[in-house]
């Protein structure tokens, strides 16, 4: 479980002229084992705020965060988050040599088992980076977050960048392993499409603050705040 209660975060900056964002404001949510919880708004309205005071990147200036075991996050650049010089195969291992989890034969079964969970093949570990797909690289950087056992995932935009079809395996794949696993999302996006197939509850945050949460179904089905009105309008008018 996640329970986050009343977190704030105000940048300050400028030597001349100093700078002054609230980017998050005042924010609560728990996520219960098993669900996920979806974050919408615009570009700059403290999303990625969060993902890092959860990450422990960045400490809130108030409030509490609760985290009952690991979390870990999948980026929305799976390429740039892969060290082009490193095979496929040592990337997936990295992460268990780094925690000293396993001894060598341990972690290549264990890297063997993540890849069938995230059903690649094993001709993928010798590869480089640039030698596979947007859609391989997503799924890799699935399986070595998976490689630490965590209870809850940061799914910042995951598939943002991949093709239409590919995005639909992945969220698809993400929705198989929650169950398999029982792991905890917190999926932040700005499509509402994908919020609304993927979410079990939403929060929809302008400018720090949220201006409105609940069930998925009820938040964009009968949506009460303005903000949330006009982006459930213009989602569907796309
Ligand atoms: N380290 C920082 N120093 C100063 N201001 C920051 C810093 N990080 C974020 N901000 C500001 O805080 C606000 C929230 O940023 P954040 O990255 O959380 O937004 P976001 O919702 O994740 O946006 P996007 O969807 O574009 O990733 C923005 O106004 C941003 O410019």
């Amino acid at each position: 479980m996640l329970k986050v209660s009343h977190i704030c975060k105000t940048f300050t900056g400028g030597i001349i002229r100093k700078t002054h964002v609230d980017a998050v404001k005042d924010v609560s949510f728990t996520i219960c084992n098993g669900e996920t919880f979806g974050i919408v708004g615009n570009s700059g309205c403290g999303k990625s705020t969060i993902a890092n005071m959860l990450l422990s990147l960045i400490k809130p200036d108030s409030g509490t965060i609760e985290i009952d075991g690991t979390i870990q996050i999948i980026f929305q650049h799976p390429e740039t988050s892969l060290d082009p010089a490193k095979k496929i195969g040592y990337s997936l291992e990295e992460p268990m040599i780094i925690h000293k989890m396993y001894d060598k034969a341990g972690r290549k079964k264990r890297v063997k088992e993540l890849l069938d969970l995230v059903d690649l093949g094993e001709e993928l570990l010798d590869r480089y980076p640039h030698q596979i797909s947007g859609g391989e690289a997503q799924r890799i950087m699935i399986a070595r977050a998976l490689s630490l056992d965590p209870k809850i995932l940061i799914l910042d935009e995951p598939t943002s960048m991949l093709d239409v079809s590919v995005q639909a395996q992945v969220m698809t794949l993400l929705k198989e392993l929650q169950e398999k696993l029982g792991l905890s999302y917190l999926f932040i996006s700005h499509d509402l499409d994908v919020v609304r197939w993927f979410c079990d509850e939403i929060a929809v945050m302008e400018e720090g603050k949220f201006v409105e949460t609940g069930r998925t179904e009820d938040v964009i089905g009968h949506p009460k705040a303005e903000f949330t009105k006009k982006l459930v309008e213009s989602f569907i008018l796309e």
